[in-house]
């Protein structure tokens, strides 16, 4: 079985902050997602500038596209993002899009299940539409109401589709093997790393797990 990757979520809006704490984690993590705020605060030059530094990490702009699905993820892609976000609670036409602007770029498709009613049927439909990753979500005000994914993923991963299944919400060292073994092949770890004393130690400490799942 092939590795799960690690994605460090930055959701710093500070653009210094988020590529000195990319720099601190490159070596430890797969994925650099540039989180929902720091997109919005910095747009499009900020993954000009994350994949012009460090060519050889996939990038996940973290979108989260309601509506206008094609026109809205195109220009992320052509500035290099590898997988963009789209809402699942968006519906099948919007999905739809961000897969028909990714496929001009060889790129890929996240579809966010949070707050998604019937998550089941949401990934099943995603699958169909040909997305590529299903994001299990707990967005950080749910976390501070108390939710996790992880319910959810055992869920999700039980379908058994034909799609990566990334993991999000809370993820930390002693959560992290747990997630792989329910199913996850994308770990997504934020606050874990930027929060830590040493964002590079915890950044190790994860890497280290995930390796030894
Ligand atoms: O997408 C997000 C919030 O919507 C976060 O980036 C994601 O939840 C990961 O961060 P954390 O590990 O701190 O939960």
């Amino acid at each position: 079985m092939a590795k799960a990757l690690i994605q460090l979520a930055i959701d710093s809006l500070d653009v210094n902050a988020s590529l000195g704490l990319a720099a601190a984690a490159a070596p430890y993590v797969d994925i650099f997602e540039i989180g929902t705020p720091c997109i919005k605060h910095n747009g499009v030059a900020l993954v000009r500038e994350l994949k012009r530094r460090f060519p050889n990490k996939l990038i996940l702009v973290d979108l989260k596209t309601m509506d206008a699905g094609e026109y809205e993820a195109t220009p992320f892609y052509a500035a290099g993002a590898d997988i963009c976000t789209v809402l699942g609670v968006s519906g099948g036409a919007t999905i739809a899009g961000v897969i028909k602007a990714a496929s001009k770029f060889n790129a890929e498709v996240q579809v966010d299940l949070i707050n998604v009613p019937n998550k089941v049927a949401c990934a099943r439909e995603s699958a169909q539409l040909g997305a590529q990753i299903i994001g299990v979500h707990t967005g950080l005000d749910a976390q501070a109401a108390g939710q996790t994914p992880f319910a959810d993923l055992q869920a999700v991963a039980r379908l058994g589709l034909p799609m990566r299944i990334s993991v999000a919400g809370g993820i930390k060292q002693s959560t992290v093997q747990g997630v792989i073994q329910a199913g996850a092949t994308i770990v997504v770890v934020g606050a874990a790393i930027y929060g830590a004393p040493s964002p590079a130690e915890a950044a190790r400490e994860i890497r280290a797990l995930v390796d030894a799942a």
